[in-house]
């Protein structure tokens, strides 16, 4: 081929991608409006809009089909988003997540839920459960757990006082950013962040900025904030907070331990059907005698329950006594854990189901 006929051949090519294009923004508004009226029908049926389970079913379908030829992750992420955004098309979902604006919490929100939802900042674990019961927001995102720190017990103990659901699981990697305005570490005179960030980063704030005070906050995101305002201090917080708040990096990925990961919560009024890779989360008391919590274990044992979790959390009303939270695979639904739940609800003194959902995917 000369060089005329490579200019042609790209101009043709060129012109095929623009006609494929516009099929592709073709079948995007034709999808958006089938979904809309699929939205009516189901408003009249009387059922959810949200199907959690459906939205699953089409992201597998669409993956098996590919048989790996379009890049699988961007396949991915291209149909989360418009799967996402078609769902606005029935109704733009309220989201309340634990704020400021590009917090973790934020990051997890926005992969459950993709770009398009209503997301609204709340200032602390309790008012995302509140808005969520009253109504005001039809779900919230909550922490629930890092893979160093441990259990956040305010989501924890929230339950107790509140009638909400666990609807849904996801993961989000914890990496540190040390972020100021200038990106200069001569400029900074105090290092903020949330105490689990502080704790993250702490052999290298020893190392790196020995003589310098550090301060807790409320937030790794209300510490970029405050960095955005404050040209004496450096915030720990994500890359997310970086951009958000207009921040330059003095050094990235600051964590003491790699391969830190938060696991949140999606909390709603009511929990998804079974999908066929799903966990089980409970709370429940038991009573003062030896082998109480033994005969509560093996029942999932002898069923070959499997259990990713099993925590205690003292009984705010009586000193010494304790909740116990547990997690476990497979849907309420399912025979046997539904036996199960059945079997220990006769053995404890209380027990809560938390909910069903599915299990979050780690990476
Ligand atoms: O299939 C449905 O029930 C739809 O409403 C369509 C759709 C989709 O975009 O595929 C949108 C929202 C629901 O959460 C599930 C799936």
């Amino acid at each position: 081929m000369d060089k005329k006929e490579i200019e042609a051949r790209l101009k043709e090519l060129r012109q095929e991608i623009d006609r494929v294009d516009r099929t592709i923004l073709d079948c995007l508004k034709r999808r958006y409006s089938i979904v809309k009226e699929v939205g009516h029908l189901k408003r009249k049926l009387g059922v959810e809009v949200l199907d959690l389970n459906r939205e699953r079913a089409v992201i597998k379908k669409i993956l098996e089909e590919n048989q790996g030829i379009f890049p699988e992750n961007s396949l991915k992420a291209i149909f989360l988003e418009i799967v996402h955004t078609c769902r606005t098309a029935q109704e733009l979902q309220k989201v309340a997540y634990l704020g400021p604006e590009a917090t973790f919490s934020h990051m997890a929100a926005l992969k459950f839920f993709g770009q398009a939802a209503n997301f609204l900042p709340q200032e602390s674990v309790l008012d995302v459960f509140e808005e969520t019961e009253s109504g005001r927001t039809k779900f919230g995102v909550v922490p629930v757990e890092n893979s160093i720190e441990g259990t956040v017990s305010a989501t924890l103990d929230a339950f107790s006082d509140y009638k909400l659901k666990v609807c849904g699981e996801v993961f989000i990697p914890v990496s540190h950013d040390l972020l100021n305005q200038t990106g200069r570490k001569e400029d900074i005179k105090k290092v903020i962040s949330h105490p689990h960030a502080l704790a993250q980063c702490r052999k290298w704030l020893r190392k790196n900025l020995p003589s310098v005070p550090v301060e807790e906050v409320s937030s790794t995101a209300f510490a970029a904030r405050w960095a955005a305002v404050d040209p004496s201090v450096a915030a720990i917080a994500s890359s997310l907070a970086a951009r958000t708040y207009h921040l330059q990096a003095v050094a990235t990925s600051i964590e003491d331990f790699h391969g830190n990961v938060t696991r949140f919560w999606v909390i709603g009024k009511e929990s998804p059907g079974p999908t066929g890779k799903d966990k089980t989360s409970l709370f429940f008391s038991i009573s003062d005698r030896p082998g109480a919590l033994f005969e509560v274990l093996s029942s999932f044992a002898k069923r070959q329950i499997n259990l990713s979790k099993i925590e205690s959390r003292p009984a705010k009303n009586e000193p010494w006594h304790y909740f116990f939270f547990l997690d476990c695979d497979g849907h309420i639904k399912d025979q046997k854990v539904k036996e199960c739940v059945e079997e220990i609800s006769k053995i404890c003194v209380r027990i809560e189901w938390l909910g069903s959902y599915p299990a979050g995917e780690e990476n």
